[in-house]
C-alpha cells in the first residue's frame, strides 16, 4: 500500500485527489492537510463526498511522518513549507502546485538530492503528450513561423501565464536551440511595432469555470498549425498524480517530471 498525504485538501484539486486516493486500491489515505487558519480544519476529509473516511483535516505538518509520498497542489509559500518538512520525514513529493519563481524552483531541484520528487506543471497524459508533439512541431517549424502561446481557465485562478503554458512555451524553445527567457513576450498594448521574429507570444484569458485550455500556434505565410488540449475534467490532473506516486515507490532522491512517469522521454 502506497501511504499518501495531500495538501491543500480542501481546495480544487485537493478533493479530486482525495477521491482518486480512496479509490486506489494500491493506495491509502495516511494524511490531509490544510494550512493552519483553514476553515477544513477538523473536518473529514471525504466529508465533501458525504462519508468519513477517518482521516481528520490537519494543519500539523507533523502528520506527514510514516507518509511514503506528499502530493501537494497548493501555492507556492505552502508547497516551500511543506518541501521541508518533507525532506525532514523523510517523505517524497509530488507538486502539482505552479507559480514558483526561479528561487523557488531551484529550492525544489535541491531537495531532490534528499528526496524524490515529481514536478509537473500538469499531470495529464493528453498535455505531456502534447510536449512531446511540440518538439517535433518545434524542430520542423523553426524558420518561418510565429509561436504564439494560449491559454485559457478559470476565474478562480492567480497565476498568469498557466504553468503548462510556459511548459509548453519552452518546449519549443529547447526544440529550436532557444532560451525561453531570452524569446518570450508575455504582454502587448499600445503601438507595439511589428512582431519581431524568433519570439514566443504568450496570452492569457480567465473566465467562468474553464477547467484549463492551452493551444500553440504555428503561424506561418499561407498557413496556421494548431496543436490544443481543452481539459474537460480534473480527474485527469489526480489521476497523473496516483499514476507519480506509484512511479515513485522504492526511490529515495531524484528529480522528476512526467515525461518520465509516462515513459515519454
Ligand atoms: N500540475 C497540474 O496538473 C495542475 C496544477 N494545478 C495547480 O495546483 C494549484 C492549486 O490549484 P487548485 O486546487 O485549483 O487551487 P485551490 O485554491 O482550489 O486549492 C488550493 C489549496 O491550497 C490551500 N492553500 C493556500 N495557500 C496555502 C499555503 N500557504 N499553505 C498550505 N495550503 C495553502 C488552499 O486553502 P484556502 O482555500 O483556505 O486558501 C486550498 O485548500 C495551483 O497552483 C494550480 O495552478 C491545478 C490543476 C492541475
Ligand atoms: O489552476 C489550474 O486550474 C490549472 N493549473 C495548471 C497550470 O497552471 O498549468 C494546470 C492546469 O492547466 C489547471
Amino acid at each position: 500500500m502506497i501511504r499518501i498525504a495531500i495538501a491543500g485538501a480542501s481546495g480544487r484539486m485537493g478533493r479530486m485527489l482525495i477521491e482518486a486516493v480512496l479509490a486506489a486500491d494500491d493506495c491509502t489515505l495516511h494524511a490531509a492537510l490544510d494550512h493552519a487558519g483553514s476553515s477544513a480544519i477538523g473536518l473529514d476529509a471525504a466529508a465533501f463526498l458525504g462519508r468519513n473516511c477517518g482521516i481528520a483535516i490537519t494543519g500539523e505538518l507533523d502528520s506527514l511522518s510514516g507518509a511514503d509520498v506528499l502530493i501537494d497542489f497548493t501555492r507556492p509559500e505552502g508547497t516551500l513549507n511543506h518541501l521541508e518538512a518533507c525532506r525532514q520525514h523523510k517523505v517524497n513529493m509530488i507538486i502539482g502546485t505552479t507559480g514558483f519563481d526561479d528561487a523557488g524552483s531551484a529550492a525544489i531541484e535541491a531537495a531532490s538530492r534528499d528526496i524524490a520528487i515529481v514536478h509537473a506543471y500538469n499531470m495529464s497524459v493528453g498535455v505531456n503528450l502534447l510536449v512531446k508533439l511540440l518538439e517535433v512541431a518545434g524542430r520542423a517549424l523553426a524558420t518561418g513561423y510565429d509561436v504564439e502561446v494560449l491559454e485559457m481557465h478559470h476565474r478562480m485562478k492567480v497565476d498568469a501565464p498557466s504553468g503548462t503554458a510556459l511548459m509548453l512555451g519552452r518546449a519549443v524553445a529547447d526544440a529550436q536551440g532557444r532560451d525561453l527567457k531570452d524569446c518570450a513576450v508575455y504582454a502587448r498594448e499600445g503601438i507595439t511595432g511589428e512582431r519581431e521574429a524568433g519570439t514566443i507570444g504568450f496570452a492569457t484569458l480567465r473566465g467562468g469555470d474553464v477547467i484549463g485550455d492551452h493551444t500553440v500556434i504555428f503561424a506561418g505565410m499561407g498557413e496556421r498549425i494548431e496543436i490544443s488540449h481543452k481539459a474537460s475534467n480534473r480527474t485527469i490532473y489526480a489521476s497523473g498524480s496516483v499514476r507519480a506516486a506509484r512511479f515513485l515507490q522504492g526511490r529515495s532522491s531524484g528529480f522528476f517530471d512526467m515525461q518520465d512517469v509516462l515513459g515519454l522521454r
